[in-house]
């Protein structure tokens, strides 16, 4: 991967408007994609219309378990769904980007949920069990991606103090950070907490048993 001075500036390749199921009812979004990634992934932006200046923005990564199937291991599905909604509402820009199991992939993932429930490792003790590190994902691509669109300055979606921090050393401006919600379930809760402990994410837990 090129340093983060170096590397050339992605364009826009090809952006298509498709109706997206918001909430009770259906919102234009267009699909952006992208020439000259830094990383060649083959990332997608989401842009609702109205984009303001300083528009709301989502680093969504990639969970095909929890996107596609409602795992209940994770708290991605919930914060896909959440992010879309608040984005089609307010106007702003959703980055999907292809950085499944934070960046080791998804069978490595699956590999590390089979760790974790045999040596009952949190999430990040099972990766390094693997010898992978607790996080691989670099979101100077997703920079890229911002900057291809015109996109300076942003609200950020997240509980993840990386995200922001790694955008601000690539150029962007983060005005506000916004939290998502807090989806906890009897299933994901040790990795929620994991997160927090681990890595610095702003997790509220409501005392209420679950
Ligand atoms: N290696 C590994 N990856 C996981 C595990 N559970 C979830 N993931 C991945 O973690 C990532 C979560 O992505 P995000 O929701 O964008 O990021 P986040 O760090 O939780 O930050 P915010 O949601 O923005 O607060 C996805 O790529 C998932 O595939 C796990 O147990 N092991
Ligand atoms: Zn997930």
């Amino acid at each position: 991967m090129e340093s983060a001075r170096t590397y050339s500036a992605a364009m826009v390749r090809t952006r298509v408007t498709v109706p997206v199921s918001a909430g009770s009812t259906w919102k234009p979004a267009e699909m952006v994609t992208f020439s000259d990634l830094i990383d060649d992934g083959e990332h997608i932006a989401v842009t609702f219309a109205p984009l303001s200046s300083v528009p709301l923005v989502r680093l969504h990564s990639e969970c095909l378990t929890g996107d596609v199937f409602g795992s209940g291991r994770c708290d991605c599905g919930p914060q896909l769904d959440e992010s879309v909604s608040m984005i089609a509402d307010a106007g702003g820009i959703l980055l999907y980007l292809r950085q499944e199991g934070r960046g080791i992939g998804l069978y490595n993932k699956i590999d590390t949920y089979r760790v974790q429930d045999e040596l009952q490792l949190d999430t990040f003790a099972a990766n390094r069990e693997l010898d992978f590190s607790d996080d691989s994902r670099d979101y100077r691509v997703a920079a890229q991606m911002l900057q291809a669109l015109g996109v300076q300055r942003i609200r950020l979606l997240t509980n993840n103090p990386d995200k922001q921090a790694q955008l601000e050393s690539a150029g962007i401006a983060v005005d506000e950070v916004v939290p998502t919600g807090t989806f906890r379930t009897a299933y994901n809760d040790r990795y929620l907490r994991a997160k927090v402990e681990h890595s610095g994410h702003t997790i509220t837990f409501a005392e209420e048993a679950i």
